[in-house]
């Protein structure tokens, strides 16, 4: 890990209802308070939910960001969110491509780079989530994956706007209920590899970028993967559902991780 910020993240995916995120949201302003503010936190809650959640996070400064949106502003587009809509909420920043998205709704690499330059025109950050499956891997073409995703979802993103941009590393074969836990070596292996071509295609600007890991994070694997030196972060499914679980990672990283 860097000396830059840690960011630390949950995507609560379709699992709370607004009550369970209200009162989990009341919990963690508590917690965040006895955290150096060198530690991020942002939640990635359900679209009906971004609102009211935005207000009860007011005064802190924990995050909060959609699980995805369309790149149009507007349009005949039923079920879709916009940029201008996200904005008008207050908030900064938006997840795009994560793998779910693109295995059950068929979003491809193009799709995801049309949402990245919009999310940065519109002045949002872009959590932009990238990983190889699980054949990728057993075919040794992991890195190449990576690399093709990243290129893409990066395409006519110029370096000025590569500050809005957050990287999240989630290897498919590691999210979920059936993922299996990565190997920490062979995450800081994909981090560096990522770490690359940032510096590749930004310059010095290229190594600012946060790269966050993601899949299977538990209270048992996460500071190996902090260990990492180009892990900036955690975005965290199932081991942050439960705040009494993201409490114990927070005052774990808050005590032996800055
Ligand atoms: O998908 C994830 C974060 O976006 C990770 O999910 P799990 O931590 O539950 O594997």
């Amino acid at each position: 890990m860097s000396n830059q910020k840690v960011l630390l993240g949950t995507n609560w995916k379709m699992t709370k209802t607004l009550s369970e995120g209200r009162q989990y949201v009341k919990q963690l302003r508590e917690i965040e308070q006895q955290l150096s503010d060198q530690i991020e936190l942002f939640i990635i809650p359900s679209f009906p939910h971004l609102y009211p959640l935005k207000e009860d996070v007011q005064g802190t400064s924990i995050n909060i960001g959609a699980q995805n949106m369309h790149w149009e502003e507007k349009g005949a587009y039923t079920g879709e969110v916009s940029p201008v809509m996200l904005k008008e909420l207050g908030l900064d920043l938006v997840e795009i491509g994560h793998s779910e998205r693109r295995q059950y709704y068929n979003e491809n690499d193009v799709d995801v780079n049309k949402k990245v330059v919009a999310a940065l025109r519109h002045d949002l950050k872009a959590l932009v989530c990238i990983g190889e499956n699980a054949t990728d891997k057993t075919m040794n073409v992991g890195k190449e994956k990576v690399r093709q995703q990243l290129k893409i979802a990066l395409q006519h993103v110029p370096a000025e706007d590569v500050d809005n941009v957050i990287v999240a590393y989630e290897p498919v074969w590691a999210i979920g209920e059936n993922g299996l836990p990565a190997d920490a070596d062979y995450v800081a292996e994909q981090h560096d590899e990522i770490r690359k071509l940032l510096v590749e295609l930004y310059g010095n600007k290229g190594v600012e970028t946060p790269i966050l890991y993601g899949g299977s994070v538990n209270k048992r694997n996460f500071e190996s993967y902090l260990n990492c030196q180009n892990v900036s972060g955690l975005f965290i499914g199932r081991a942050a559902w439960d705040i009494d679980s993201f409490r114990d990672i927070l005052f774990t990283v808050n005590e032996h991780h800055l």
